[in-house]
């Protein structure tokens, strides 16, 4: 499909803006008007905007920020992007590089990393990372995509309900004569590319995005607090040697405030008096909604300095969002505070889940109950509603690192009591992992000897197979030494052979997994992993496991329908060529129609063949060996729950022994429900109940009802 580079409209809100959409020549150097007269204008107007050019020192006076569009005298100079390189095909690299090119199809977006294996599975249908959405991202942009045609008729709205599989391009007659309009849209050619040719691909490339691990420094000089720079700094100096003259490079990692500068010496030392342009652009997807957050994110930053030509760049940058993202969530600010912004982002998301970790507490000691308190504070919109639930401490590869890196930095300014402010919020969140386990063992009369413990979730969070700091994985520590009988696994995303070979890993000093010796033993059946079991841990907040009724689920953001209702047919499209996030609903939306009637998962017929993989690929090798590993002999009793399947608590109940221990780390669990199977529930921020206690409370129930 030819599709042009969308050309931003400006509105500044001053009278004197100009709608360079309606109005702007193509010129040979993209600028907005090559007409000597005009020009002069432009460059009037820059002059009056008193930018500070040329310059690395913070401005005396903040840059405007743009929050409503680009401001007048740069944006309109951005440069035609034809090639974006992307460095580190990670959980952020990756699905960054695969929404950009998706939703860019005359943009070739190239994903490199050093990591063969990974490339390789990116270039395969094993991808590397587990995220709703991301094959169907991954297939039309990395793959192409053939014609397809629809009628622009929500189904029901007329005679012939159709398949709505792909049909011929012509217009199909309806029962009363007319003719529906049909959508032709037209093939796509392949434009995301995965590769390990990485300076080659950089040397490419218009934009550059550095998109590497940014880990906590494990020793020498702020060991354990600082970010680790190494990957970051390798990738830049490669970037400093290869690029082409006038790149943008783009900080995607998370990294301390003022990397930038050191970005821009590690050019200067490499190609001094070649110009380069350096960018922060942080990214705030969350793992589990990856592609959603890209899809619809709240906002994209873009940290620029104040001279013209890094504006200039920031438009560049801001014109590839701005093919699906509404110019007024593109904000623009000084590259500092772009920087420093996403560190705090993370501290404070994390400092809402401390706190109210540290209220459940109270609430286990008082009687109040922590979701309770939860949703009564969350009404009030100055608190609001999101990121209070109460659990076994916030996990994943970010937040305790980021806040570690805020701390440490102010440390390094001569910060402390701001340093030692931020470390609290971890210090909290150990606090309340180390409670949960304690509360286990409590309960369990203090010892674990001969009992089998079962943990229901092992990544992280939700809807995601990414384990990195899993508060699991530390329960399971502490587990391990009260010398249990069996502790007992299963995560519904992660594959239990790479679970086995990470908590080989991860625990190589003890012989912890049941081949070596050890009690730990990774099943791919819910079920199995709960028979006989003397208390199941829930540790991840998989819908799967959940007997509870959410509570109020947070509205959709205006403006943006993609995604917001996949029962509802998102037809008719306005516009004659449907955009991509326009196609991508219809595709939801027909996949969550014919869910029961075999059509597939390609209800458009728009795909194009995967690549076939060798024939000694290993992640073949490995799904084999999963569909046949089940841990007790049992090969091909494989039980994982489909999307919006529950577990049966019931037959749950019926396998464990008595008494029947649920510790419910998650606030998913309800507690009426699980009386009434004879479970006892201890959650997190409600008070224990001692056994007789529970049976006065399922009897009053019972009589309520
Ligand atoms: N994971 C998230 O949800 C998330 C969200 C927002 C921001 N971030 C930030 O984004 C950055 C990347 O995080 P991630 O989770 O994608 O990391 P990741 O470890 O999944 O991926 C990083 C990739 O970079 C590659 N790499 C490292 N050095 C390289 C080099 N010299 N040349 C080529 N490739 C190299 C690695 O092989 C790896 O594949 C971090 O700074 C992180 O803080 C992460
Ligand atoms: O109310 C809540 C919300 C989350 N969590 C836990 O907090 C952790 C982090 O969850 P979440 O923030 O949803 O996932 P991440 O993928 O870690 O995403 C965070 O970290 C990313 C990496 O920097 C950012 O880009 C995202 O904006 C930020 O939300 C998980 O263990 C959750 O179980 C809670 O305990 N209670």
């Amino acid at each position: 499909m030819s599709k042009p580079i969308p050309v931003p409209v400006i509105d500044s809100g001053d009278s004197a803006s100009i709608d360079v959409a309606s109005t702007a020549p193509t010129t040979p150097d993209a600028s907005w008007s090559s007409s000597p007269v005009l020009r002069a204008d432009i460059d009037r107007r820059i002059e009056s905007l008193n930018i500070e050019f040329d310059s690395l020192q913070t401005p005396s006076t903040p840059p405007t920020n743009h929050a409503d569009g680009p401001i007048l005298g740069w944006s309109y100079l951005a440069q035609p992007v034809k090639n974006i390189c992307c460095v580190g095909a990670g959980y952020v690299g990756g699905p960054t590089a695969a929404v950009m090119a998706f939703q860019n199809p005359n943009i070739r977006v190239t994903v490199v990393d050093r990591d063969e294996r990974r490339i390789r599975r990116w270039n395969s249908k094993h991808l590397p990372i587990h995220e709703p959405g991301l094959g169907d991202i991954v297939r039309i942009a990395r793959d192409g995509s053939r014609e397809i045609s629809f009628t622009n008729t929500p189904v029901g709205s007329r005679a012939n309900d159709g398949s709505d599989t792909a049909s011929s391009s012509e217009s199909e007659p309806a029962s009363d004569g007319h003719h529906f309009r049909m959508t032709v849209v037209p093939s796509r050619q392949p434009n995301l590319i995965f590769s390990t040719e990485v300076t080659k691909c950089i040397s490419e490339a218009d934009i550059i995005l550095i998109a590497v691990n940014t880990p906590t420094k494990s020793r020498g000089i702020g060991a354990g607090r600082a970010t680790d720079m190494t990957a970051f700094e390798a990738v830049t100096s490669v970037v400093a040697q290869h690029a082409r003259p006038g790149a943008i490079i783009v900080e995607k990692s998370t990294v301390p405030c003022r990397t930038a500068e050191l970005v821009r010496e590690t050019m200067e030392l490499h190609r001094p008096g070649v110009h380069f342009e350096v960018l922060s652009n942080p990214e705030f997807l969350a793992a589990g909604t990856a592609v959603q957050d890209l899809l619809q994110p709240d906002r994209i930053l873009i940290g620029s300095l104040t001279s013209e030509s890094s504006r200039r760049a920031a438009e560049t940058l801001a014109t590839v969002y701005a093919a699906w993202v509404p110019r007024s969530r593109i904000l623009t600010t000084n590259i500092w505070s772009s920087e420093l912004s996403k560190l705090v982002a993370n501290s404070m998301l994390a400092q809402r889940i401390s706190s109210i970790n540290s209220i459940s507490a109270i609430c286990e000691k008082t009687g109040a109950e922590v979701d309770e308190v939860a949703a009564s504070i969350g009404r009030d919109p100055r608190i609001g509603n999101k990121f209070l639930k109460a659990g076994i401490g916030f996990g994943g590869s970010c937040f305790k690192k980021d806040i570690l890196s805020l701390s440490y930095l102010a440390e390094s300014l001569g910060l402390e009591e701001v340093g030692e402010y931020w470390r609290q919020v971890i210090k909290m969140n150990e606090y309340q992992r180390d409670r949960f386990s304690r509360r286990v063992i409590t309960c369990l009369n203090n010892t674990l000897v001969a009992k089998k413990i079962t943990l229901l979730g092992y990544a992280f969070k939700a809807n995601t197979s990414d384990t990195r700091e899993s508060p699991a994985l530390e329960i399971i520590k502490t587990l391990l030494e009260e010398n249990p009988r069996e502790i007992a696994i299963y995560d519904p995303c992660c594959n239990p052979v790479v679970t086995r070979n990470e908590i080989k890993i991860l625990l190589r000093d003890q012989a912890a997994l049941q081949d070596d010796g050890g009690p730990i033993v990774v099943y791919s059946n819910a079920y199995e992993a709960c028979a006989a079991s003397h208390a199941i841990l829930i540790t991840t907040e998989f819908d799967e496991f959940r007997n509870k009724k959410r509570l109020e689920t947070p509205k959709g953001l205006p403006g943006i329908t993609f995604g917001s209702n996949k029962s509802l047919d998102p037809r008719p499209f306005k516009r004659i060529e449907p955009s991509e996030t326009d196609i991508l609903s219809l595709h939801k939306f027909l996949l969550h129609k014919n869910r029961c009637s075999g059509v597939g998962s390609d209800p458009l017929q728009r795909y194009i063949e995967e690549p076939a993989c060798a024939e000694d690929c290993p992640d073949c090798g490995l799904m084999e060996k999963d569909a046949s590993v089940s841990s007790k002999g049992n090969p091909n009793n494989e039980y994982r729950p489909g999307p919006g399947e529950r577990l049966d608590w019931s037959k749950i109940a019926s396998m464990m022994k008595t008494p029947k221990w649920v510790f419910d780390g998650k606030g998913i669990m309800d507690p009426k429900a699980m009386a009434k199977l004879g479970i006892r529930l201890e959650s997190v921020g409600r008070r224990s109940s001692t056994f007789h206690e529970l049976v006065v409370r399922y009897h009053t129930w019972i009589d309520e009802e």
